[in-house]
């Protein structure tokens, strides 16, 4: 299909993903040349989706992680939305899993690190992402983690004290509370899910998982997995105090940040360190009020209105390519 809306901006390659009411697309941001993912939406599928696609927006806006998927361009037509965000060429971490049968704790404290990280900068922010799975835990070219998929995280008003009613996410990784529906806050529900994850590094399999749903449902509500052999103890006990029924006797993730399992060969607690969100980088400002015909100060005014525009996009692009030691360049794609 032709998306008008990216002709001249974006040469939109093959589709690499595609969720409920997204597909996701693979693209050449053409005045940079760097690569780019596109989440593409048509409103008449979202109907009553569309104010979950307003939070998304809203919070990737404010978010600004190394483990959280960057936010580069925001294009609303009459019929579209298309999110351009960072492109994650190491692909889906349950592949990852998959392909090694299961991870080494070594390995799998790295990235639950990482996981732990973004989550625990998520929730400073007053949001639950609620749909965490390996699906939504992608890899960047340097097998750095990179979470995505906000369309089901909350911000309740008042932080997190308002019980959440919707039910979503994806049953396997559903906590008890979910799962029975009952008023829950989202904090604890990113916890059991973050349980599952891990279990599913050092497993190579699922805590909770069946065919028919209500068995699903009734392994989740009892709270009973098998504990491999070959799992350490100290790995073991760190997953039972992720995976607990109630959700008031779960591990809180402040508690994880500095956990023994965790910081285990070390010496600080995980860093909810966020990157400036919205740093001023001269060499890019000057390379981009070259290429524009207008002076640094004037280009950086316009750029640090964040309107998430395709000059927004061609600034965190450049910026990118920079932090990867490759020269910059604009080029007008012809
Ligand atoms: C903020 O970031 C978001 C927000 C959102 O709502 C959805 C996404 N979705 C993405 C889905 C996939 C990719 C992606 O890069 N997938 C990818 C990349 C490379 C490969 C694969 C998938 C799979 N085969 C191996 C190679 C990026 C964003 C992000």
């Amino acid at each position: 299909m032709r998306y008008s809306a990216l002709k001249g901006f974006y040469d939109v390659e093959r589709t690499i993903g595609c969720g409920g009411f997204a597909k996701v697309k693979l693209a050449t941001h053409i005045a940079t040349g760097e690569k780019v993912a596109i989440k593409i939406m048509e409103k008449s599928v979202l109907k009553d989706d569309l104010p979950r696609v307003k939070l998304e927006l809203k919070a990737l806006k404010t978010l600004s992680h190394s483990h959280i998927c960057k936010l580069y361009q925001v294009i609303e037509t009459d019929t579209h939305f298309f999110l351009i965000v960072e492109y994650c060429s190491g692909g889906e971490l349950f592949d990852h899993i998959v392909e090694k049968n299961r991870l080494t704790e070594t390995e799998s404290r790295i990235f639950f690190r990482q996981i732990v990280s973004a989550v625990a900068y998520l929730h400073s922010f007053g949001y639950a992402h609620r749909d965490l799975k390996p699906e939504n835990v992608l890899l960047d070219y340097a097998q750095n983690l990179k979470l995505i998929d906000f369309g089901l995280c909350a911000r309740p008003d008042g932080g997190m004290t308002s019980p959440l009613f919707t039910s979503c996410g994806s049953p396997t990784y559903a906590a008890p509370e979910l799962v029975l529906g009952k008023q829950y806050l989202g904090p604890e529900v990113d916890v059991w899910a973050m349980g599952v994850l891990l279990y599913a590094l050092l497993a190579g399999f699922l805590p909770f998982d069946d065919q028919n749903i209500d068995s699903l449902y009734k392994k989740i509500l009892s709270g009973k997995y098998e504990e491999p052999a070959f799992m350490s103890s100290s790995s073991k006990k760190l997953i039972r105090q992720m995976l607990q029924v109630d959700p008031k006797n779960r591990i809180t993730v402040n508690e994880l940040l500095s956990h023994h399992w965790l910081t285990l060969g070390i010496l600080d607690p995980v860093k909810i360190k966020s990157d400036d969100p919205h740093s001023q980088d001269n060499d890019v400002i000057s390379l981009m009020s070259q290429y524009h015909g207008t002076t640094d100060d004037d280009m950086w005014k316009h750029l640090k209105r964040w309107r998430y525009d395709y000059d927004t996009a061609t600034y965190f692009l450049l910026l990118a390519r920079k932090n990867r030691g490759l020269p910059l360049k604009i080029s007008t794609g012809a």
